[in-house]
């Protein structure tokens, strides 16, 4: 039997049969499951969407027809099906194959993304650009059930249908957003799911499929026919269809035939079509088929076992967090919290089983989250809003406009912030800082370790006007700082130079300070802890000790915490050295591999202040 590698795919699907296709489909699962439990990376929505891969790029003449994929973490089987099943050995590795589809490494890439829900605006911009020139293609956004809970999925939906353009919109409906999906929308297609209508379809869509004479008008009247006579599919479908879309479905998703018999049918019809498939996560492997939310993303492990090797008992900094936020809940009823699809990987867990009623998950809808949080906090809670540091992004103009306007007192825990590693350019949380640190009212604090983020999160609740917490993805420092919180930390006075560091940089300042040392500079260490406002009286006071302040943050320098010092202290002859990501976008990679890649290793960062020193010199 051929290696998947050794396929010319897509081309090679479009001889091949309908068992022969089913073959395939045994074989890319076994591919995903040994190559993902070596690698680490998205398995289980990928392996519901073999079979939709499949028929898609068997039907679809790619890369002239397009295919996007929401948030694209189930592009796995697309990337193998368009040639690239040798990128797998280093999947989501420094230098290796993204984790998301990424149009710089394939023609059939047609759109970067990583952020959810932006599927159905992509397809409905790219079918609008193609109407523009005369052109004819399909266009096909492929978007699970939890992406539909994000409000721009609706705001394009509600756009598309208006403009009769011919698309594609296929839900890929399998219950599950990393969780189970949440909200009034999921609830609905969970009834068209279990409705008996679904099996219905598929004897309809067989005998249908018969009748239709050829293709071309054929099908298109064969099609009328068969929706005709699935009036009942229609009635289900009647959100969609209110909204113009044409509504098909639900039908298999793991049924290669009926898949490739509606697609062919589909694909004809000129006008917005919504295409309902129903999926399992995690089919085929019975781990991954359990507890899908334990392989929606997944380090490596062992696929006969299912045993991930990662044990998960390591304290992130998301555990001390959540469970610090359960502990003043005890005694603070006012506290509530707020999440975006993502409980468990803020450490909101715990929170949600201890405090059901007061925890609310409104699904991937960040904007919606901090509005709604700034709702609670006028009705007298104090509600924290736990949200990645790349995905609060979207939620920019609701803190400025909802949150900070009025000095709520919302606090933001701000979690995945800085690098995260392997998701890379779409996920690293290296924005916070500047989108954050211009909003009037806005406190920013950044924990150098465990201890410290407990005492900021005591903090931030008392306080008048909105916080942010951030702090990074992975494992918490134990530096055992214990000092109250009420402005920057001075570890140690320097002679040289002193260097300034924000939350996680302080780890690497106290080795820096060490290599500095044993090259006869005495360097001293801030904890700077407050981004915003910022500690003025010990910057000055800092500068007036030594000629050079050096900044380390794990956030962009552009707009970052170093330029705002920088310039709070610019009257000062005092010279500051800005160490931070550079202003492009960070590649994916161990986290390690970046830090050294772009000179933030402390071993980089000594050499640096030592060159320059010398220059001065
Ligand atoms: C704006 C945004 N918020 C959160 C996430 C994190 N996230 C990635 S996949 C996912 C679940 C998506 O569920 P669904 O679209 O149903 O796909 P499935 O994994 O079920 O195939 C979430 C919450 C994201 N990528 N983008
Ligand atoms: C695809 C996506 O956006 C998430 O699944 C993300 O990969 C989760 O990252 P963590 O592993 O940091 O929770
Ligand atoms: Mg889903």
């Amino acid at each position: 039997m051929k290696k998947l590698v050794e396929y010319d795919f897509p081309r090679d699907l479009k001889d091949m049969s309908i068992k022969e296709l089913d073959l395939l489909s045994y074989e890319i699962r076994d591919f995903l499951i040994s190559n993902i439990s070596k690698t680490g990376g998205h398995l289980a929505s990928n392996l519901g969407v073999v079979e939709l891969s499949i028929a898609l790029h068997k039907v679809f003449d790619t890369p002239k027809d397009k295919l996007v994929w929401d948030v694209g973490h189930q592009s796995y089987v697309h990337k193998i099906l368009t040639g690239r099943a040798g990128g797998f050995e280093n999947l989501r590795k420094f230098g290796g194959m993204s984790g998301f589809p990424k149009v710089k490494e394939s023609e059939y890439d047609t759109f970067d993304t990583g952020h959810s829900s932006t599927s159905i605006s992509i397809a409905a911009g790219m079918a609008a650009a193609r109407d523009l020139r005369g052109e004819h293609y399909n266009i096909a956004a492929i978007i699970g059930d939890g992406a539909l809970t994000g409000g721009l999925a609706y705001e394009a939906l509600n756009n598309a249908g208006a403009s009769k353009t011919k698309m594609i919109v296929i839900l890929n409906d399998n219950g599950m957003s990393i969780a189970p999906n949440t909200g009034g929308v999921s609830r609905y297609l969970e009834k068209l799911r279990s409705s008996q209508k679904y099996t219905e379809f598929k004897q309809k869509l067989k005998k249908n499929v018969a009748e239709i004479p050829g293709i071309g008008k054929g099908v298109v009247s064969g099609m009328q026919h068969m929706r005709d006579s699935l009036k009942y599919a229609v009635l289900d479908g009647i959100m969609f269809e209110e909204l113009g879309f044409k509504y098909f479905g639900p039908i298999d998703g793991h049924s290669v035939e009926d898949l490739i018999r509606t697609l062919e049918l589909v694909k004809e019809v000129d006008e917005p079509v919504f295409l309902h498939v129903i999926t399992q996560k995690g089919k085929g492997y019975r781990s991954a088929e359990e507890t899908p939310s334990k392989y929606h993303g997944t380090g490596p492990f062992d696929p006969t076992t299912g045993k991930q090797h990662s044990s998960g008992t390591e304290l992130s900094y998301s555990k001390v967090f959540g469970r610090k936020l359960s502990q003043l809940a005890r005694t603070n009823s006012e506290i509530v919290a707020v999440g975006a699809a993502m409980l468990e990987g803020t450490g909101l867990k715990e929170f949600k089983q201890k405090y059901p009623k007061r925890t609310f998950d409104v699904g991937i809808a960040e904007a919606h989250a901090v509005t709604f949080a700034a709702g609670m906090a006028a009705g007298g809670f104090r509600p924290v809003v736990a949200i990645y540091s790349t995905f609060l992004q979207r939620a920019y103009d609701q803190i400025m406009e909802d949150v900070c306007l009025q000095k709520l007192p919302v606090v933001f825990a701000i979690d995945r912030a800085g690098i995260v590693g392997a998701d890379g350019e779409t996920h690293h949380g290296m924005f916070d800082l500047s989108y954050l640190g211009h909003m009037p009212n806005m406190t920013i604090l950044a924990p150098a370790d465990s201890n410290e983020l407990e005492s900021m999160l005591e903090y931030a609740l008392t306080l008048e006007g909105p916080c942010a917490i951030r702090y990074p993805r992975g494992e918490a420092a134990q530096l055992d700082f214990y000092q109250p919180i009420a402005g920057s930390l001075v570890q140690k006075e320097g002679r040289d130079l002193e260097i300034w560091a924000v939350g996680n940089m302080v780890s690497t300042g106290l080795e820096v300070c060490k290599l500095l040392e044993k090259r006869g500079l005495d360097a001293g260490l801030v904890n700077a802890r407050f981004v915003r406002p910022l500690d003025q009286p010990a910057i000055e006071a800092s500068a007036g000790r030594t000629g050079l302040i050096v900044t380390l943050e794990d956030n962009v320098v552009t707009g970052g915490f170093g330029e705002n010092l920088a310039a709070a202290i610019m009257e000062s002859p005092v010279k500051v050295l800005n160490f931070g990501w550079p202003d492009c976008f960070i590649e994916h990679g161990s986290c390690g591999q970046l830090f050294e890649k772009y000179g933030l290793d402390p071993e980089s960062i000594a050499e640096r202040i030592w060159n320059y020193i010398e220059k001065q010199a």
